[in-house]
């Protein structure tokens, strides 16, 4: 068990500032995805947390013990690389043993140890492989087991599957997402680029940006309640559409006049006073729908992509500003340089004022979200665990 609270942790280089009033509490147990954009200072904060960087101001605490001067050793963490940094020359189970073997523990407790990380992981046959005699996803695995002999309190992950291909990434990762069922008590904090997995591997994720900490949250709450324009846009793919307009009726839904033409209903709330405000309208691509009646976008199709399941229409690619994308359900051809009109529901978008969600004006949001609501029909789901007998 191992809760961390960082409290206005800082890092600057000289007078670099990198990353400032970070404030943070990790329960125990929980697992923690830092994402953010290349050079935001994710890896930075990880190695703060390990100790292998200095921090330059603020503290950090381990279960109430000031860390901020404790050397990595110390701290009851252990680090998985990107680059799995095995020893070559060594066996999968002497370079799992090798850090218990620095710590003087005895010949059984060691091989106890290798042998319960080997069996978590599926290593067992390799224990006495050489690194160069493994797939890279294996690999990975051995640098994970490194971590799980010392069995520390706190995990950290600095991008573990980025060297992976696709298939082996998806493998990975839901031996990491094992992992972490089999060891509920152990905190894990993990650094990623990808999306999938921060969104199915998180308790809840910390997006960074600009130096500090954007929004934090539940995966599905980022996606859902996105604080301002950056983090709407950084979660889900592709990106939501953010469409200029002005209010023009306020209320418990918002009318939205867009500057492209098009007027929508927003089920956001607005003040009297309000109209005229101008906003931008966000609608993910995936809540887009094609319409023949009222349109919040009308556009000409510049390119398809028939991704199987799903197809991506794209709009105004040639212009400077990014183009606008719909995600439409199922195989559509045959549409470019076709005029499509499209809408989506007031409870799927999303309004933005100076940046700023205007969902979050009196404070976070009080009502439940529409994915906590879901009703889950108990017909449908007796028919997926046990389906009519045919005939
Ligand atoms: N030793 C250093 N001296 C000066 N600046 C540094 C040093 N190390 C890192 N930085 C800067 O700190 C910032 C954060 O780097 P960091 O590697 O933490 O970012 P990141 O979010 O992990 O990036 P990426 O996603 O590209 O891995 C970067 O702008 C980087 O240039």
């Amino acid at each position: 068990m191992a809760n961390l609270k960082l409290k206005d942790v800082a890092k600057s280089y000289g007078d670099v500032n990198v990353l400032r009033d970070i404030n943070l509490e990790i329960d125990s147990g929980e697992f923690i995805v830092f994402v953010g954009p290349s050079g935001c200072g994710k890896s930075t904060l990880l190695r703060m947390i390990a100790g292998l960087e200095q921090i330059t101001g603020g503290d950090f605490h381990i279960d109430g013990v000031r860390m901020n001067d404790i050397p990595p050793s110390q701290r009851g963490i252990a680090m998985v690389f990107q680059s799995y940094a095995l020893y070559p020359h060594m066996t999968v189970r002497d370079n799992m043993a090798f850090a218990l073997k620095i710590a003087g523990k005895s010949a059984d407790e060691i091989k106890a140890a290798t042998d319960r990380a080997g069996k978590m992981l599926q290593l067992t046959p390799y224990l006495d492989r050489l690194p160069k005699a493994l797939s890279g996803g294996q690999r990975q695995r051995v640098a994970i087991g490194r971590a799980i002999v010392r069995d520390p309190k706190v995990y950290l992950f600095d991008e573990p599957l980025s060297n992976l291909d696709a298939a082996l990434r998806v493998a990975t990762r839901i031996e990491i997402a094992q992992l972490k069922e089999s060891m509920p008590d152990r905190t894990m904090i993990y650094v990623t680029h990808d999306q999938t997995e921060a969104m199915t591997l998180a308790d809840r994720i910390v997006v960074l940006a600009g130096g500090g900490i954007a929004q934090v949250g539940a995966p599905l709450e980022l996606y859902e309640r996105p604080i301002n324009e950056f983090v709407a846009q950084f979660i889900g793919s592709p990106a939501m559409n953010l469409l200029p307009g002005k209010v023009t009726a306020t209320g418990e839904r918002t009318q939205v006049q867009l500057d492209g033409g098009g007027t929508c209903e927003v089920d956001i709330p607005t003040r009297p006073g309000d109209e005229g405000m101008a906003v931008k309208l966000g609608v993910r691509p995936e809540d887009l729908r094609v319409t023949d009646g009222p349109a919040l976008f009308e556009g000409t199709v510049d390119l398809t992509e028939a991704l199987g399941e799903v197809t991506l229409l794209y709009f105004g690619t040639t212009g400077e500003a990014e183009p606008f994308i719909a995600k439409l359900p199922g195989i559509h051809t045959g549409l470019n340089r076709k005029t499509v009109r499209l809408t989506a529901d007031p409870e799927t978008m999303h309004l933005f004022h100076d940046g700023q969600s205007l969902l979050y004006r009196d404070g976070p949001p009080t009502t439940p979200m529409r994915w906590t609501q879901t009703p889950k029909d108990p017909a449908v789901l007796t028919d997926i665990i046990a389906p009519p007998p045919v005939g």
